[in-house]
Protein backbone atom coordinates (compact mmCIF):
# COMPACT_ATOMS: atom_id res chain seq x y z
CA UNK A 1 0.00 0.00 0.00
CA UNK A 2 1.09 3.52 -0.67
CA UNK A 3 1.49 6.42 1.62
CA UNK A 4 1.59 9.96 1.49
CA UNK A 5 4.89 12.00 -0.49
CA UNK A 6 7.99 12.08 1.28
CA UNK A 7 9.25 15.86 1.04
CA UNK A 8 11.87 16.68 -1.80
CA UNK A 9 15.57 15.96 -1.39
CA UNK A 10 17.24 19.16 -2.96
CA UNK A 11 21.10 18.47 -3.53
CA UNK A 12 22.68 21.53 -4.78
CA UNK A 13 26.37 21.87 -6.30
CA UNK A 14 28.79 24.56 -7.08
CA UNK A 15 28.85 23.88 -10.35
CA UNK A 16 28.44 21.22 -13.38
CA UNK A 17 30.97 18.85 -12.61
CA UNK A 18 29.96 18.06 -9.19
CA UNK A 19 26.78 17.59 -10.36
CA UNK A 20 27.56 15.23 -13.00
CA UNK A 21 29.55 13.25 -10.89
CA UNK A 22 27.23 13.24 -7.83
CA UNK A 23 24.52 12.11 -10.15
CA UNK A 24 26.61 9.43 -11.56
CA UNK A 25 26.59 8.27 -7.77
CA UNK A 26 23.61 8.44 -7.25
CA UNK A 27 22.50 6.63 -10.21
CA UNK A 28 24.90 3.76 -9.84
CA UNK A 29 23.61 3.18 -6.38
CA UNK A 30 19.79 2.89 -7.59
CA UNK A 31 21.18 0.54 -10.00
CA UNK A 32 22.63 -1.33 -7.71
CA UNK A 33 19.71 -1.64 -5.46
CA UNK A 34 17.51 -2.90 -8.34
CA UNK A 35 19.31 -5.28 -9.68
CA UNK A 36 20.58 -7.43 -6.39
CA UNK A 37 16.35 -7.13 -5.94
CA UNK A 38 15.19 -7.82 -9.20
CA UNK A 39 17.67 -7.90 -11.65
CA UNK A 40 17.20 -5.37 -13.85
CA UNK A 41 16.65 -1.64 -13.78
CA UNK A 42 13.84 -0.19 -15.18
CA UNK A 43 14.55 3.49 -15.96
CA UNK A 44 13.20 6.51 -17.71
CA UNK A 45 14.99 9.38 -19.85
CA UNK A 46 13.85 12.97 -20.56
CA UNK A 47 14.79 14.93 -23.23
CA UNK A 48 16.59 18.57 -23.59
CA UNK A 49 19.22 19.25 -20.97
CA UNK A 50 18.61 15.69 -19.35
CA UNK A 51 20.81 13.19 -21.01
CA UNK A 52 24.42 15.63 -21.16
CA UNK A 53 24.28 15.26 -17.35
CA UNK A 54 24.27 11.57 -17.25
CA UNK A 55 27.88 11.98 -19.03
CA UNK A 56 29.40 10.53 -15.78
CA UNK A 57 28.27 7.15 -16.20
CA UNK A 58 29.75 6.98 -19.58
CA UNK A 59 33.28 4.47 -19.30
CA UNK A 60 31.74 3.86 -15.59
CA UNK A 61 32.77 -0.07 -14.94
CA UNK A 62 30.27 -0.14 -11.96
CA UNK A 63 27.08 0.52 -14.65
CA UNK A 64 25.60 -2.35 -15.33
CA UNK A 65 24.28 -1.51 -18.85
CA UNK A 66 22.71 -5.12 -19.90
CA UNK A 67 20.97 -4.78 -16.99
CA UNK A 68 18.96 -1.48 -18.12
CA UNK A 69 15.87 -1.47 -19.49
CA UNK A 70 15.30 2.35 -20.88
CA UNK A 71 12.15 3.90 -21.88
CA UNK A 72 11.19 7.83 -22.51
CA UNK A 73 9.18 10.09 -20.12
CA UNK A 74 8.28 12.08 -23.42
CA UNK A 75 9.02 12.05 -26.92
CA UNK A 76 8.55 15.03 -29.25
CA UNK A 77 6.59 13.66 -32.21
CA UNK A 78 8.57 14.06 -35.41
CA UNK A 79 11.05 11.37 -37.49
CA UNK A 80 13.55 9.92 -35.10
CA UNK A 81 16.53 11.63 -36.80
CA UNK A 82 15.20 15.00 -36.64
CA UNK A 83 16.80 17.09 -34.38
CA UNK A 84 14.22 18.05 -31.95
CA UNK A 85 13.45 14.20 -31.18
CA UNK A 86 14.48 12.92 -27.87
CA UNK A 87 15.71 9.47 -28.82
CA UNK A 88 18.46 11.24 -31.39
CA UNK A 89 19.46 12.85 -28.46
CA UNK A 90 19.82 10.18 -26.04
CA UNK A 91 21.08 8.17 -28.60
CA UNK A 92 23.81 10.59 -29.53
CA UNK A 93 24.92 11.67 -26.43
CA UNK A 94 24.43 8.08 -24.23
CA UNK A 95 23.14 5.14 -26.03
CA UNK A 96 25.61 5.20 -29.39
CA UNK A 97 28.66 5.08 -26.39
CA UNK A 98 27.17 2.56 -23.58
CA UNK A 99 26.20 -0.91 -24.48
CA UNK A 100 22.45 -1.21 -23.37
CA UNK A 101 21.04 -4.16 -25.76
CA UNK A 102 18.94 -3.22 -28.65
CA UNK A 103 15.63 -4.49 -27.59
CA UNK A 104 16.00 -3.45 -24.35
CA UNK A 105 15.19 0.74 -25.26
CA UNK A 106 12.12 1.09 -25.71
CA UNK A 107 11.96 3.97 -28.31
CA UNK A 108 8.52 5.35 -29.23
CA UNK A 109 9.04 4.37 -33.03
CA UNK A 110 7.06 7.84 -34.56
CA UNK A 111 7.68 5.97 -37.78
CA UNK A 112 5.27 3.13 -37.46
CA UNK A 113 1.97 5.63 -37.03
CA UNK A 114 0.69 8.94 -37.45
CA UNK A 115 -2.23 8.30 -35.39
CA UNK A 116 -1.22 9.96 -31.94
CA UNK A 117 -3.92 8.12 -29.90
CA UNK A 118 -2.48 5.08 -31.46
CA UNK A 119 0.94 5.76 -30.72
CA UNK A 120 0.26 6.84 -27.42
CA UNK A 121 -1.50 3.68 -26.97
CA UNK A 122 1.03 1.14 -28.65
CA UNK A 123 3.76 2.86 -26.43
CA UNK A 124 1.25 1.99 -22.80
CA UNK A 125 0.61 -1.43 -24.31
CA UNK A 126 4.65 -1.83 -24.68
CA UNK A 127 4.85 -0.77 -20.86
CA UNK A 128 2.03 -2.92 -19.95
CA UNK A 129 3.85 -5.96 -21.12
CA UNK A 130 7.42 -5.17 -19.54
CA UNK A 131 5.73 -4.16 -16.45
CA UNK A 132 2.04 -5.59 -15.48
CA UNK A 133 2.64 -9.24 -15.64
CA UNK A 134 5.93 -8.69 -13.73
CA UNK A 135 4.87 -5.85 -10.74
CA UNK A 136 1.15 -6.86 -10.56
CA UNK A 137 0.03 -3.30 -10.14
CA UNK A 138 -1.99 -1.14 -11.37
CA UNK A 139 0.71 1.44 -12.78
CA UNK A 140 4.34 0.35 -13.75
CA UNK A 141 7.24 1.02 -11.14
CA UNK A 142 9.57 2.48 -12.26
CA UNK A 143 13.37 2.06 -10.31
CA UNK A 144 13.83 5.86 -11.66
CA UNK A 145 12.44 8.35 -13.48
CA UNK A 146 14.81 11.51 -14.48
CA UNK A 147 13.18 14.25 -15.24
CA UNK A 148 14.16 18.21 -16.58
CA UNK A 149 12.42 20.71 -15.62
CA UNK A 150 11.40 24.04 -18.23
CA UNK A 151 11.65 27.56 -17.69
CA UNK A 152 7.86 27.32 -17.65
CA UNK A 153 7.99 24.79 -15.10
CA UNK A 154 6.89 21.95 -17.41
CA UNK A 155 8.24 18.51 -16.75
CA UNK A 156 7.72 15.53 -19.69
CA UNK A 157 5.22 17.14 -22.09
CA UNK A 158 3.06 17.86 -18.59
CA UNK A 159 2.45 21.93 -19.38
CA UNK A 160 1.20 24.74 -17.09
CA UNK A 161 -2.61 24.79 -17.26
CA UNK A 162 -2.78 21.81 -19.91
CA UNK A 163 -5.58 18.89 -19.46
CA UNK A 164 -3.27 16.39 -18.69
CA UNK A 165 -2.52 17.39 -15.87
CA UNK A 166 -5.56 16.15 -14.54
CA UNK A 167 -5.32 12.91 -15.89
CA UNK A 168 -5.51 9.78 -13.65
CA UNK A 169 -6.08 6.89 -15.70
CA UNK A 170 -3.32 6.46 -18.78
CA UNK A 171 -0.18 5.58 -18.01
CA UNK A 172 0.79 7.18 -21.62
CA UNK A 173 -0.84 10.27 -22.65
CA UNK A 174 -0.79 12.55 -26.07
CA UNK A 175 -1.30 16.03 -27.08
CA UNK A 176 -0.83 17.99 -30.03
CA UNK A 177 -1.36 21.32 -28.64
CA UNK A 178 2.66 21.37 -26.52
CA UNK A 179 2.86 25.50 -26.24
CA UNK A 180 6.53 24.24 -26.83
CA UNK A 181 7.41 23.27 -30.07
CA UNK A 182 7.34 20.71 -31.66
CA UNK A 183 3.01 20.89 -30.86
CA UNK A 184 2.59 16.82 -30.89
CA UNK A 185 4.14 14.86 -28.19
CA UNK A 186 3.90 11.72 -26.14
CA UNK A 187 4.03 11.37 -22.57
CA UNK A 188 4.05 9.72 -19.30
CA UNK A 189 1.30 10.69 -16.94
CA UNK A 190 0.93 11.71 -13.21
CA UNK A 191 0.14 8.26 -12.10
CA UNK A 192 3.18 6.65 -13.59
CA UNK A 193 5.55 9.31 -12.44
CA UNK A 194 4.10 9.27 -9.28
CA UNK A 195 4.43 5.82 -8.88
CA UNK A 196 8.20 5.54 -9.24
CA UNK A 197 10.44 4.45 -6.50
CA UNK A 198 12.81 7.26 -7.32
CA UNK A 199 11.92 10.48 -9.55
CA UNK A 200 15.02 12.80 -9.76
CA UNK A 201 14.65 16.23 -11.62
CA UNK A 202 18.01 17.54 -13.22
CA UNK A 203 17.79 21.23 -13.27
CA UNK A 204 20.63 23.89 -13.93
CA UNK A 205 21.92 27.30 -14.93
CA UNK A 206 20.87 30.73 -13.81
CA UNK A 207 17.91 30.45 -16.52
CA UNK A 208 15.93 28.10 -14.04
CA UNK A 209 16.12 30.10 -10.81
CA UNK A 210 12.80 31.48 -11.01
CA UNK A 211 11.13 28.82 -11.49
CA UNK A 212 12.84 26.16 -9.30
CA UNK A 213 11.75 28.78 -6.19
CA UNK A 214 8.52 28.94 -7.57
CA UNK A 215 7.54 24.81 -7.73
CA UNK A 216 9.71 24.34 -4.37
CA UNK A 217 8.49 27.18 -2.17
CA UNK A 218 4.95 27.63 -3.47
CA UNK A 219 3.90 24.12 -4.32
CA UNK A 220 -0.26 25.52 -4.18
CA UNK A 221 0.94 27.14 -8.02
CA UNK A 222 0.45 23.52 -8.62
CA UNK A 223 3.32 23.80 -11.36
CA UNK A 224 3.59 20.79 -13.75
CA UNK A 225 7.17 19.85 -11.60
CA UNK A 226 5.30 20.57 -8.39
CA UNK A 227 2.77 18.09 -9.02
CA UNK A 228 5.53 15.63 -9.20
CA UNK A 229 5.29 13.65 -6.07
CA UNK A 230 5.92 10.17 -5.64
CA UNK A 231 3.93 8.26 -3.36
CA UNK A 232 5.83 6.46 0.02
CA UNK A 233 7.97 4.27 -0.11
CA UNK A 234 8.95 6.53 -3.52
CA UNK A 235 11.27 9.21 -3.07
CA UNK A 236 11.85 12.69 -5.09
CA UNK A 237 14.92 14.47 -5.79
CA UNK A 238 16.46 17.63 -7.42
CA UNK A 239 20.02 17.50 -8.76
CA UNK A 240 20.65 21.29 -8.79
CA UNK A 241 23.46 23.53 -9.19
CA UNK A 242 23.71 26.79 -7.24
CA UNK A 243 23.35 29.12 -9.88
CA UNK A 244 19.27 27.45 -9.67
CA UNK A 245 18.91 26.68 -6.45
CA UNK A 246 19.94 30.48 -5.82
CA UNK A 247 16.25 31.79 -4.71
CA UNK A 248 14.79 28.86 -3.26
CA UNK A 249 14.20 28.87 0.71
CA UNK A 250 13.56 25.22 0.67
CA UNK A 251 16.20 23.42 3.05
CA UNK A 252 19.18 22.15 1.52
CA UNK A 253 21.50 19.20 2.01
CA UNK A 254 24.77 18.17 0.66
CA UNK A 255 25.05 15.14 -1.47
CA UNK A 256 27.34 12.11 0.14
CA UNK A 257 26.87 9.17 -0.96
O1 LIG B 1 10.53 19.68 -24.26
C1 LIG B 1 11.10 19.14 -23.32
O2 LIG B 1 11.55 19.89 -22.29
C2 LIG B 1 11.83 19.34 -21.00
C3 LIG B 1 12.76 20.34 -20.28
O3 LIG B 1 13.90 20.54 -21.08
P1 LIG B 1 15.18 21.31 -20.53
O4 LIG B 1 16.08 21.47 -21.76
O5 LIG B 1 14.71 22.65 -19.99
O6 LIG B 1 15.82 20.45 -19.49
C4 LIG B 1 12.44 17.96 -21.12
O7 LIG B 1 12.63 17.39 -19.85
C5 LIG B 1 11.50 17.11 -21.98
O8 LIG B 1 11.96 15.78 -22.07
C6 LIG B 1 11.45 17.71 -23.36
O9 LIG B 1 10.61 16.98 -24.27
Amino acid sequence: MNHPPHPPILYSFPDGASLVASLADFVIKAQKESIDKKGRFTVALSGGSLPKMLGGLIGNPAVKWDKWHVFYADERVVPLDDPDSNHLLCTETLFSKVSIPADQIHTIDTSLLDDLEELADMYEKELIREFAQKDAARFPVFDLILLGMGPDGHTASLFPGHALLAEDDRWIAWLDDSPKPPPKRITFTYPVINHALRVAFVASGAGKVDMLRSVLDEPELGLPSSRVKPASPGQLYWFVDDAASAAVQYSRTVFKL
